[in-house]
């Protein structure tokens, strides 16, 4: 899959609050925002936070949960989902022309109401629902008087790696805790994945010591460019997410990066830029298969 220059806009999305109607309505006004462009870029895919429809919290998700009308064909039928947040995500893709990562959603497994997930939905700039990533490592730690928090009390993990091919390039996609785990960026590099895009939402503990680090770690390692999504900070809500929306270059440089507000920012995706890094050096033919497994084969 041959990658295009273009330009990625990440929603650093303010004011989550209990009201998903007001939720669902903010986020589609700053697509429509973030898809026009700021004179500099005009982007060709845009990325929604983790968890855009609904506060942060395990406490939270059965209530918010969403049928996004999944088939057993691996097909999805945007007009036959009942699916609120999956209608707004499709018809503002298909309005603004956009390759659209819509964040993430408590989803409710169509088959069997007890089993939720943790789900981003992915659309065409036709509006059509092109994939989905379910969290595939839940998020489950316990730092005595930080942070506490459990997602696998009430959510089950996903069990597929997810990429996207687009025309512009393919895609991979994984949510906030999955980027702790390298073998997703390692694997979607290797097959051919110009970015991964991980909608997230780090806290003021785990924020400082490793969003970046991770981003920048998951970017050096597999030599492509890595997107992470968080909403804005938010000190009246339960959950206080880091923010620092960034996106880093095949070097592990940071190319932008928001602050704790509500932002949307910007940076284009090259693909010679992962050439270059490639060329000047060049572990992707160094590996030694001999000695290790590769975890892409
Ligand atoms: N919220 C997450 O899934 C992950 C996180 O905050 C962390 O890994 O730290």
């Amino acid at each position: 899959m041959a990658t295009q220059a273009f330009d990625l806009a990440l929603i650093q999305l303010g004011n989550v609050s209990g009201s998903k109607e007001h939720n669902l309505q903010h986020a589609r006004e700053m697509v429509v925002k973030a898809a026009a462009g700021d004179g500099n870029f005009k982007p060709r895919v845009v990325v929604l936070p983790e968890c855009f429809n609904s506060p942060y919290g395990v406490k939270y998700f059965p209530e918010y949960a969403e049928k996004i009308g999944f088939q057993n064909d691996q097909q999805y039928d945007v007009e036959k989902s009942q699916s609120d947040s999956i209608k707004m995500l499709s018809s503002v893709a298909k309005e603004t022309g956009v390759w659209l990562v819509g964040g993430s959603i408590p989803e409710r497994d169509v088959s069997d109401n007890s089993v939720l997930y943790n789900t981003s939905t992915i659309y065409s700039p036709e509006g059509k629902l092109v994939g989905i990533h379910r969290k595939v490592h839940l998020f489950d730690i316990d730092i005595p008087g930080k942070i506490t928090f459990q997602e696998s009390k009430v959510l089950t993990g996903g069990s597929q790696i997810t990429q996207i091919d687009t025309d512009v390039g393919r895609l991979g996609v994984a949510i906030c805790y999955d980027v702790r785990f390298p073998e997703l960026a390692m694997i979607a590099a290797r097959q051919g994945c110009a970015a991964m895009i991980y909608p997230g939402a780090f806290n003021l503990t785990t924020g400082p010591l490793h969003w970046e680090l991770l981003a920048r770690g998951r970017a050096v390692d597999n030599q492509i460019y890595v997107a992470m999504c968080s909403p804005a900070r938010d000190t009246s809500a339960d959950y206080h997410a880091w923010g620092h929306s960034m996106i880093v270059d095949p070097l592990g440089k940071v190319v932008t990066e928001a602050d704790e507000a509500e932002r949307i920012v910007y940076a284009r995706i090259d693909p010679e830029a992962i050439k270059e890094a490639r060329k000047n050096i060049p572990v992707t033919i160094q590996r030694r298969f001999d000695v290790y497994p590769d975890v892409s084969a």
